[in-house]
């Protein structure tokens, strides 16, 4: 029996700055961006959106254009790193929310709860609900993954910015894409990128802050969470490319095959923290794996990396990226880094390149190389189904990112500082965040969101 993704659908934010706009600002060139990177557009929440609305906005797509039966839903299970609360998960408020547009009992019996492993946790969510559904094949999954990549001005981040979600109805017989069985992993604790509570004294707040009566039962200090990470660029893309090279050649293993994987595969499906990363990244593993063995094991140390950027700058390895790479980099150059989305939007972005270029790849398959830091990759590969375009016909993913909002940088600025009170566009048919209690005691803090018509 086959398991995987049988309908797929998502909700991104719909402003964007263009890259340009930010390189000048920050005074670099944009060709590193566009062309070194693969970056276009940046996009970003809006007032009244946040991780619980985009996630909540592709939950519902998902169960309308499907006429998904609710009480058929056994569990949604939700990536994120963009948590609002730590103890309610993201998934409690998407019941909530579920509850309020498809009634009280919608989802009573349904099992749900976050994965928080950095951009890896959708992954896990989906690894776990395959398992659920190969061992009760009648049983119906959904996966959501939903994040806000913000990055602190003026780092070297800020550039990578993104937000977006995507739900995903995992089945047995899916009508997209079925797994394999075969999964590798290679993980090991690092600090490429993270996001600490920090202290931060009782007097600096009351300083800064309002009269709230909340802050007197403060402790001497409290801890604070911030949504922008503590990172180290470089340091990222080094434990990204060692863990996706252990997961790859693990792979190989578990499959038992001494076959060149990424020839077999019609698409390779990578975490983009941004566009070209997965091209940047593969070089690597191409090298290393190639048919006629491109790097030897006996290899000096010192030439090693030459070795790789030889690789990388060779008609033979863009050619490669062109066939198999590229389709999955195209919404990501429109969007930024999706965090737990990332990889799903690079298979959607495939699928949706292939149906609007009237290619049927039914029967191909893809492989996938997921990454989350802190560190872990997973490898993974699935196969394409007959009915793969009848059930994405609704998506239209690049129709929906050209009609994005273009604003300039003062408004962007003033979005990301949270000084931004208005909304840049009126909500239409989506989740809003309403409010956030401020005055009741036993409820401060609580974020309520509403429907708009
Ligand atoms: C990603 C970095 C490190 C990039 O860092 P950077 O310093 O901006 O860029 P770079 O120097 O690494 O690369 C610039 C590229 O542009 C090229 N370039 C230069 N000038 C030009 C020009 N004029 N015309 C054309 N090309 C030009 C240059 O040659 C080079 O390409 P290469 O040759 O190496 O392929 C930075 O943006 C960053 O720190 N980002 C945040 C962290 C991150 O995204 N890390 C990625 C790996 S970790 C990960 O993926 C997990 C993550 C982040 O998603 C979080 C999670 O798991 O939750």
């Amino acid at each position: 029996m086959k398991t995987g993704i049988d309908a797929i659908s998502f909700d991104v934010a719909n402003i964007h700055l263009p890259i340009k706009t930010l390189a000048v600002a920050r005074n670099i060139e944009p060709e590193k961006l566009e062309k070194g990177l693969g970056l276009l557009k940046m996009t970003l929440p809006d007032v009244h959106q946040d991780a619980v609305v985009f996630g909540a906005n592709a939950l519902t797509k998902l169960i309308l254009d499907n006429e998904i039966n609710l009480n058929e839903i056994s569990r949604i299970y939700v990536g994120t790193e963009s948590a609002i609360d730590s103890s309610k998960p993201i998934s409690s408020f998407l019941i909530s929310l579920m509850e309020q547009k498809f009634g009280e009992d919608a989802l009573a019996e349904c099992d749900v709860v976050d994965f928080t492993f950095a951009c890896i946790g959708g992954v896990d969510a989906l690894q776990n609900c395959l398992d659920f559904v190969k061992l009760n094949p009648s049983k119906k999954a959904i996966v959501v993954t939903t994040d806000f990549a913000k990055y602190d001005l003026n780092s070297t981040g800020e550039y990578t910015q993104g937000a977006g979600a995507l739900a995903m109805l995992i089945t047995s017989n899916p009508r997209i894409i079925a797994f394999g069985d075969n999964w590798a992993t290679s993980t090991k604790g690092v600090f490429d990128f993270f996001k600490p509570y920090r202290t931060i004294s009782k007097e600096a707040i009351i300083n800064n802050e309002s009269n709230d009566p909340w802050f007197d039962n403060l402790e001497a200090e409290i801890e604070i969470h911030k949504d922008q990470p503590v990172f180290d660029g470089q340091y990222s893309n080094q434990c990204y490319m060692d863990r996706t090279r252990n997961a790859y050649f693990s792979f190989k293993k578990l499959k038992n095959t001494t076959e060149t994987l990424y020839n077999t595969w019609n698409s390779i499906i990578m975490h983009l923290p941004y566009s070209f990363q997965g091209r940047r990244m593969l070089s690597e593993i191409y090298a290393l794996d190639h048919a006629e063995k491109i790097i030897s094991e006996n290899i000096e140390p010192a030439d090693y990396q030459n070795k790789i950027k030889e690789v990388a700058k060779s008609e033979e390895y863009k050619k490669f990226v062109t066939e198999k790479l590229q389709p999955a980099e195209l919404a990501s150059s429109l969007i930024g880094n999706l965090y737990t989305g990332s990889i799903f939007m690079g298979l959607l972005s495939t699928l949706a390149h292939y149906y609007d270029t009237k290619n049927d790849v039914a029967g191909s398959s893809f492989g996938f190389l997921a990454y989350g830091s802190g560190s872990k990759s997973k490898v993974f590969e699935g196969t394409i189904q007959p009915e793969w375009q009848s059930a994405l016909a609704k998506t239209k993913l690049f129709e929906n990112l050209t009609a994005s909002t273009e604003i300039g940088l003062e408004t962007y600025e003033s979005l990301h500082k949270k000084e931004q009170k208005q909304s840049v566009l009126t909500p239409k048919n989506e989740w809003v965040l309403d409010r956030i209690e401020k005055e009741i005691p036993n409820l401060l803090g609580a974020r309520y969101y509403k429907w708009i018509d």
